[in-house]
């Protein structure tokens, strides 16, 4: 007679969650941050607020954004001006944009890594779709591909700015701080336990996933759906939070494994701005190298929220293999994935790179 535990074991994948293939894709319109500042303010009529705009163009300047991919551009600004608002009714046309788009740059994403994977999708036995940090995503495709033999996981993170584009107000720097940062983008991963190595280019092990919400941190990071669009909101101590509480996460991420010295770990950190790099660098005595990939995203696509540290990831794999590289990881064994967002939330995974 089989036994309860023999199912059970059956049912269960017997290795670690890995990361199998990744993909990416942005929309075509690329917009470079040296020409943003005049185009944001003409097209969101704001020319007359002079010292708004000076202020918004040191920010673009301090923001280490060379270029962002946004669907957005002059033509459907003008013909949607209740967008280019600071407050106006504008929901069911940012909607009808993003029901259409957002599934379409994810697929773009998704169809890049199935095809760097190499097998047909009815293979896919588990989809998610995210709308959180980047982490929490590979947190639920590991329980879902360690606890489910043969489950190949696909994550589809899709992000886009039509939902939250309006224009400046002297009122809001937090607000104006979002239209410096975000871009457009999605990124696409198919994560499996017992991976078959004559199959695709395993990248990364996921070998322990966190989260915490940080206490009293309520409205550091907070978006509101309204008749106006998503409302962003950012305190400005958010860089202080992060840099703050990172190495408490770190220490409880790592204890298990007795790694103690940031420096010998391979990272890929959300880039929410330039201040939080910069701060998490300082506070964690890391060195300069260590948030290179980071900062590289940073400056190519701008803040893509959720999907940006899949790019990361992406990143940290094609450089390690260009510079020849003996692990997907920059050389290194272990690496820390780290994301952050409304909550206030922390999400640390613990990654292991692959030997190539
Ligand atoms: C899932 C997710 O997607 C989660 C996220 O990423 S959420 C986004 C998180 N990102 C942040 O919190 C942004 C952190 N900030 C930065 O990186 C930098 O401030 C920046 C790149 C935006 C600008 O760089 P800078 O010009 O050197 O910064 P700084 O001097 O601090 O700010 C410029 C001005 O904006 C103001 N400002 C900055 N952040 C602000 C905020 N959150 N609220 C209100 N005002 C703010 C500053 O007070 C300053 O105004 P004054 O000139 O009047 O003093």
């Amino acid at each position: 007679m089989v036994t309860v535990e023999e199912i059970r074991k059956a049912q269960r994948a017997r290795g670690t969650a890995t990361v199998l293939a990744i993909g990416t894709a942005t929309p075509s319109n690329c917009i470079y941050q040296a020409d943003f500042p005049d185009f944001y303010f003409r097209i969101t009529n704001s020319e007359h607020l002079v010292d708004l705009k000076g202020k918004f163009k040191r920010m673009c300047e301090n923001s280490m954004i060379k270029k962002r991919y946004m669907h957005l551009d002059e033509k459907i600004l003008k013909e949607n001006p209740n967008m280019c608002e600071y407050m106006a009714s504008s929901l069911d046309v940012r909607q009808d944009m993003v029901v259409v788009e957002i599934p379409r740059l994810g697929k773009e994403a998704a169809t890049k890594a199935i095809k760097e994977w190499g097998q047909p999708k009815s293979k896919i036995t588990h989809l998610i779709f995210c709308c959180f940090a980047g982490g929490t995503v590979l947190r639920l495709t590991k329980d879902l591909a360690e606890n489910n033999a043969g489950a190949r996981v696909l994550v589809v993170c899709s992000e886009m700015t039509a939902i939250h584009f309006r224009g400046p107000s002297e009122a809001h720097l937090d607000s104006m701080v979002g239209q410096v940062l975000f871009g457009d983008g999605a990124s696409a991963v198919i994560v499996g336990a017992d991976p078959d190595t004559a199959v695709g280019r395993p990248s990364f092990e996921i070998v322990s996933a966190g989260q915490t919400i940080v206490p009293n941190s309520e409205g550091a990071i907070e978006g509101h759906l309204r008749e106006v669009g998503l409302t962003f909101h950012l305190l400005k101590d958010v860089p202080s939070l992060v840099s703050d509480n990172i190495e408490k996460c770190l220490k409880e991420a790592f204890a298990p494994i007795g790694i103690k010295d940031w420096n010998s770990l391979f990272w890929i950190a959300h880039p929410g701005g330039r201040a939080i790099l910069d701060k998490v660098e300082a506070n964690l005595g890391l060195k300069e190298e260590k948030l290179r990939a980071s900062r590289h995203v940073l400056s190519e696509y701008g803040n893509m929220s959720s999907a940006c540290v899949l790019f990361i990831l992406d990143e940290m794999r094609k450089k390690s293999s260009e510079e020849g590289k003996n692990t997907t990881g920059e050389g290194l064994d272990w690496g820390v994935l780290f994301g952050f967002g409304p909550g206030f939330t922390i999400e640390t995974v613990v990654l292991h790179s692959i030997a190539t």
